[in-house]
């Protein structure tokens, strides 16, 4: 039976010893937590308690680097907060962490790939690097089927501390992502509306404050969410075909990219540069795309794969705590924005969409895609 809500699957991987998935909960919004490590080990019964992230784990010096207390020292509140979005702990903490037992257990093989329908996972535990290839036919829209899938796959990734870096691609070249499917935002009720939006929501918060290093292997076009998908990877390959186009184009369906979505964006490119390609609804071309700093890096088609794994390996060789703790620092801010208001944008989101004069932009859209090829 199709599974078609992140709450069914929830429900359906509560027996099944996966990482819970708590859509709509600030801990769940990063990465490999300590509260998910402590919730997976629960389910196979392994007893472990969640460090509390008190003052006795700003304790004894990190023999691999600094400590915590030693990068910045937070507040109590900053602790909480930073304590339960799970993004980092202190070393103390973390090294206990490494103790855990992991609840998934590989066979002795270097390569293991998992996949549902629309979502392939290869993960190389040689070099501890997952591949997620995005298969959604045709064109990898993001339904929520496909954002399910992709929240389960992600949450595996995160549980499994062998894991170090995940590769984002499609399964299909020419097309990385069209973007939200506008079929899942098109004469639909509120309830599924809200459904829909908190997926989006979940998965661009799991992706964007991962603690893996996360790399984007654009091997086609990108538009909208594929853009913002993209977006939440700390470097972009992306194959150096003048046919693909990449960005935020919202405005030319007639919507408004979210807040969070311009957030990303101002993040990667600034803020002049983003006021123009979010007013006008730009698709950059690859080459245009570099030169705006939307994508790092343009390979020829055929070596996108490979150069995405080199830089891996270069990003993997930096000490993963004090990476992380980085990447931590500099995208947190934006995060929390969100997780501050995730309710109202839900609703925000869920009336504009309603909106007649939305629904009938959004109609048009469609009829024009679907003209254009005739
Ligand atoms: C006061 C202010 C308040 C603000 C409040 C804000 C609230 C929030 C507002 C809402 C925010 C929403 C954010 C939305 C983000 C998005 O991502 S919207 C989606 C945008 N995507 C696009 O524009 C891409 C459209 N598609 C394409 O350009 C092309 O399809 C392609 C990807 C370049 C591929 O081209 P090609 O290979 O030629 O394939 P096609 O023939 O065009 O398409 C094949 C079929 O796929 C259908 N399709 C394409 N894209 C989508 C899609 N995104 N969703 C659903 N379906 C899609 C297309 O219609 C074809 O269908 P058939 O004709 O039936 O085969």
């Amino acid at each position: 039976m199709a599974l078609r809500t992140v709450s069914a699957l929830k429900r359906r991987l509560g027996g099944a010893g996966l990482g819970l998935l708590r859509s709509g909960q600030i801990s769940s919004a990063a990465g490999r937590s300590g509260a998910g490590r402590a919730r997976a080990g629960r389910g196979r019964g392994v007893a472990w308690t969640r460090p509390r992230l008190g003052e006795e784990q700003l304790g004894p010096t990190c023999p691999v680097g600094p400590t915590w207390e030693s990068v910045s020292r937070p507040s109590s509140t900053d602790r909480k907060c930073l304590g339960r979005a799970g993004n980092f702990l202190p070393c103390a903490a973390q090294h206990r962490l490494e103790k855990t037992p992991s609840y998934i257990d590989y066979p002795a093989t270097a390569r293991r790939s998992f996949s549902n329908h629309r979502v392939i996972v290869d993960m190389d535990q040689s070099l501890g690097v997952a591949t997620i290839k995005i298969k959604n036919p045709p064109v990898n829209s993001l339904s929520l089927e496909l954002l399910t899938e992709f929240l389960i796959g992600w949450e595996k990734l995160e549980n499994d501390k062998s894991c170090k870096g995940v590769i984002l691609t499609s399964n299909y070249p020419k097309i990385f992502s069209a973007g939200l499917d506008i079929l899942e935002m098109c004469g639909k009720n509120a309830a599924h509306y809200t459904e829909y939006w908190k997926a989006v929501q979940e998965l661009w918060l799991k992706l964007y404050m991962s603690n893996m290093v996360v790399i984007a292997a654009i091997n086609g076009s990108s538009p909208a969410g594929g853009c913002l998908l993209a977006l939440t990877s700390d470097y972009r390959v992306m194959a150096d075909n003048p046919k693909y186009t990449i960005g935020l184009n919202e405005t030319l369906l007639g919507i408004v990219a979210p807040f969070w979505f311009k957030d990303n964006l101002v993040n990667t490119i600034g803020n002049r540069a983003s006021e123009q390609a979010l007013q006008l609804g730009l698709l950059f071309s690859p080459a245009e795309a570099l030169k705006i700093g939307l994508v790092d890096q343009l390979v020829p088609e055929d070596k996108v794969q490979s150069t995405a794994l080199s830089v891996m390996s270069q990003w993997l060789k930096i000490p993963d705590h004090a990476r992380q703790l980085t990447k931590t620092m500099m995208r947190k801010p934006t995060a929390d924005l969100l997780l501050k208001q995730r309710e109202a944008d839900i609703d925000n989101f869920v009336r504009f969409i309603s909106r007649d004069g939305i629904q009938k932009s959004l109609h048009m859209y469609l009829k024009a895609l679907k003209e254009r090829k005739e």
